[in-house]
């Protein structure tokens, strides 16, 4: 963790109340039409060193919510602090220096990396861009990154096309890297790769986590792997974060029958339970986030809805564990069936493979202790 992190000793990036709507039409004069609320009045905070997912549907608004904790997007309204700064009202420059803190790593390695630099040069970039290590230093800050993330020092004399796309996901992380910051946000970040190489990266971002204390915003729609990476969880529904917990409370004892629904489309139920677990399953399509619906904005599909939920407010009833869920009425839920907590990952072969990797990732690791021999990467 950087010295200013640490000092600050508080979270790492926090949001308040922030907001986020897009203008999607416009008239002949420019003058907006209509407006899409991709995040609405969200508050969350990540702590060092720890792992908060960020899950829901397609379209719900993690990565606007992941664009704004960088302020990569300008709010509509709200607050986003970053290392204990405000940075909502920050001058460019000024925001350069504190968004070192945060890095941001998606989907396709292939798409963030620049095909005519080799990778020693594109890792090099921020190391110059920021003036991070002196020039002559470089080369082997760079070697020392590429070591990090699994990678032979030799070849950072080439180029993007060579590398597989596990292995170009390790030059986006080792780019990461080299700002030194206390949290990166990983939008979607595995989510390209096949099973196995899923799996590698993500006991690569477990391992450099624990050798770095690095703070992950994880933002996936793969309930399984955010089963093995989470500490905390927080879900979103148009915009709103319905429910937030540690990975135990969200999987375990989930409480908002939006988070139960999407648990128990993963699940694979026992037959008798099928019938319960079918109980859990939402109605009906999602509503267009141009207009969502008053109240709860769940209401429409919801199993358990009742009048009152037209029109309530969806703020978060939290419990002093830090659970907290925007259902008006969860404590008069029927309880949670058995058949829609999270048993069975869809992914249970990235589950067998982390086993695997975990093994393999502490005996190379005892190994190097013992060598001091570097590790090869997938
Ligand atoms: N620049 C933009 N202009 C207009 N609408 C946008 C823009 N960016 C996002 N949206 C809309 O905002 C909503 C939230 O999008 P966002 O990409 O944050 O969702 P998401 O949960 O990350 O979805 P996915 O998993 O499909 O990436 C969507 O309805 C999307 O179409």
């Amino acid at each position: 963790m950087n010295a200013t992190a640490a000092a600050a000793s508080g979270p790492i990036i926090e949001v308040r109340n922030v907001a986020k709507s897009f203008v999607v039409k416009r008239s002949v004069f420019g003058r907006p039409l209509a407006r899409l609320a991709a995040v609405d009045d969200v508050s969350l905070a990540l702590k060092p060193g720890e792992t908060l997912a960020i899950v829901g549907e397609s379209g719900c608004g993690k990565s606007t919510l992941g664009r704004l904790m960088m302020r990569l997007i300008e709010p509509t309204a709200g607050q986003v602090l970053i290392a204990g700064r405000d940075v909502t009202r920050m001058s460019h420059g000024a925001m350069r220096e504190q968004r070192r803190h945060v890095q941001l790593i998606f989907q396709d390695p292939y798409a963030s990396l620049n095909p005519r630099l080799t990778i020693g040069q594109t890792i090099a970039e921020p190391l110059m861009l920021q003036n991070i290590v002196p020039a002559s230093q470089r080369p082997k800050r760079v070697a020392e990154l590429l070591e990090m993330v699994g990678l032979r020092p030799e070849l950072a004399n080439r180029y993007p096309h060579e590398f597989s796309g596990g292995q170009r996901q390790r030059v986006v992380i080792a780019r990461a890297l080299a700002p030194e910051p206390d949290a990166i946000i990983c939008d979607e970040a595995v989510s390209a790769l096949d099973v196995s190489i899923q799996a590698q990266v993500l006991n690569l971002l477990k391992d450099l986590q624990k050798r770095l204390g690095l703070a992950y915003v994880f933002i996936s729609h793969d309930l399984g792997v955010v089963k093995h990476i989470a500490d905390r969880v927080a879900v979103m529904y148009l915009g709103k974060i319905v429910e937030i917990g540690t990975a135990d409370e969200i999987f375990g004892a989930p409480r908002h029958p939006y988070t139960r629904a999407l648990l128990s489309a993963i699940t694979v139920a026992a037959p008798p339970s099928l019938q319960r677990a079918r109980a859990a399953r939402l109605h009906g399509d999602l509503p267009s986030p141009l207009s969502p619906p008053e109240g709860c904005r769940l209401h429409t599909r919801c199993p358990h809805a009742r009048p009152a939920c037209q029109t309530v407010d969806m703020s978060l009833d939290v419990e002093p564990s830090g659970h907290a869920n925007a259902c008006a009425f969860w404590r008069e839920l029927p309880p949670q069936d058995e058949a829609s907590r999270i048993r069975e990952p869809r992914n249970a072969k990235l589950e067998l493979l982390f086993g695997a990797f975990e093994a393999m990732a502490a005996e190379t690791a005892a190994s190097a202790a013992a060598k001091d021999a570097p590790v090869a990467g997938g």
